[in-house]
């Protein structure tokens, strides 16, 4: 977690804001509005959740007392996607001169389910011109305080979800919670929002949880040979299996959709292996099917945006032997920034059987030689690609 110190009156959200559900989203929003001088209370059904996000420094509990004593003017919801619709309906009820926000992965379940509610006379519909729907595109696989960091928005998209009858002031403030925490925030319809979503997150999560699931009975001898490739497309799947359960059917349609897609590739690909299987590698149709499939996922990935969501750049690599001990990895990026290298990304894979790791820099081309023969000079083992 990032250590950083409150500085006052430098965020355009005005406070004291509400954080509904204190986990990995609701933590990591209250450190970095209270790092930024705003109020923040803090709200959780768990007293343990919201015990540890306070400690963390996220925010002040109603159960100590002196709490700011004005009303909230935002409140943001951020409980798992199930029933959001219904702490959403009830902290607008509860605070009615608040702007109420949620930042759940899907958007159109829970419009219809608070639409439902003013249909059936739960709540106004001046109510709900309050409410502004959100997503912010950050996250990381672990959930909880514990994992909640002030910078989990930085430089990250953030969805700003709109419904027909939104106040535009209550969108403006949505906007500018946004930018408060670092993000570019951007505007869509739920449903657009929704689709564009399964295709870029519910699925990337279900195929990584697949394929992870293979491993399940694997041979000890066939994990030993994990490799990065592995460990780069299974990450998300140590995410939390209720969170996504309930993000997966709140948006069955398009994840469905996206799904038979990617099983209709699989079954061409299934069957020209089959055929190569039984009649040998050389099968008419065989290298086709096989390469194409990979050569469509490099003109989908070259798609894929860059850091800070900008256009993707193609960096240099340069692969580092470092020997797996205390403070190693420290030197030597205390070398690379002697050498006036920045590193753009970083990847480490451990060697399963020695006490070493092959730290991969991605650094700008131009710098790769300058950095390659520094790094040869000062003792350190670079592989050569
Ligand atoms: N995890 C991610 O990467 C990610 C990214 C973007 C958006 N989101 C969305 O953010 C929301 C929160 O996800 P998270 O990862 O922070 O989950 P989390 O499990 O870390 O935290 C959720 C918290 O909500 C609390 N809670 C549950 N029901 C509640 C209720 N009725 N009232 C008050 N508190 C309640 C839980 O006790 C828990 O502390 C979800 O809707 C999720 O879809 C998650
Ligand atoms: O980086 C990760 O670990 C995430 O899964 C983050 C991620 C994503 O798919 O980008 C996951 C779900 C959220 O709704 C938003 C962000």
């Amino acid at each position: 977690m990032t250590e950083r110190t409150a500085t006052t009156g430098t965020l355009s959200t005005a406070g004291p804001v509400l954080v509904i559900g204190s986990g990995l989203l609701g933590t990591s929003a209250g450190l970095a509005l209270s790092i930024g001088g705003v109020p923040v209370h803090l709200q959780d059904t768990s007293p343990s959740a919201r015990a540890l996000a306070r400690d963390l420094g996220a925010g002040a509990l109603l159960d100590d007392g002196g709490l700011e004593t004005r009303a909230p003017q935002l409140v943001v919801v951020a409980v798992p996607p199930d029933v959001t619709s219904d702490v959403v309906a009830q902290a607008l009820r509860d605070h009615p001169d608040a702007v109420v926000t949620d930042v759940a992965s899907v958007k159109a379940v829970i419009l219809a389910e608070l639409t439902a509610k003013v249909d059936a006379g739960g709540l106004t519909a001046a109510d709900l011109a309050r409410y502004v729907g959100s997503h912010p595109m950050a996250g990381r696989e672990r959930s909880g305080a514990a994992a909640a960091d002030a910078d989990l928005f930085s430089s990250r998209p953030w969805v700003v979800v709109p419904h027909a009858g939104s106040a535009p002031g209550a969108v403006a403030r949505v906007r500018a919670l946004a930018i408060d925490l670092g993000s570019v925030p951007l505007q869509m319809g739920a449903q657009e929002h929704d689709d564009a979503v399964a295709l870029v997150s519910h699925v990337p999560q279900v195929l990584s949880s697949l394929v992870a699931a293979r491993l399940v009975e694997a041979d000890d001898g066939a994990l030993a040979l994990a490799g990065q490739g592995l460990r780069d497309v299974t990450r998300i799947a140590a995410s939390d299996p209720r969170l996504w359960a309930a993000i997966l059917v709140g948006n069955a349609g398009p994840v469905r959709d996206q799904l038979r897609l990617v099983s209709e590739d699989l079954a061409t690909l299934v069957h020209a292996l089959d055929a190569a299987a039984q009649q040998g590698p050389l099968t008419p149709g065989a290298m086709a099917a096989a390469s194409d499939t990979v050569r469509r996922g490099n003109a989908g990935v070259s798609r894929v945006p860059g850091k800070h969501g900008g256009a993707r750049r193609s960096y240099a690599e340069v692969t580092v032997l470092v020997p797996d001990s205390e403070g190693q990895l420290g030197r030597l990026f205390a070398t690379v920034g002697d050498l006036g290298v920045n590193i753009e990304d970083v990847t480490m894979e451990h060697a399963t059987q020695h006490r070493v790791g092959m730290t991969t820099l991605s650094v700008v081309p131009e710098a790769a030689d300058r950095l390659t023969e520094g790094l040869d000079a000062r003792g350190w083992r670079v592989v050569q690609a």
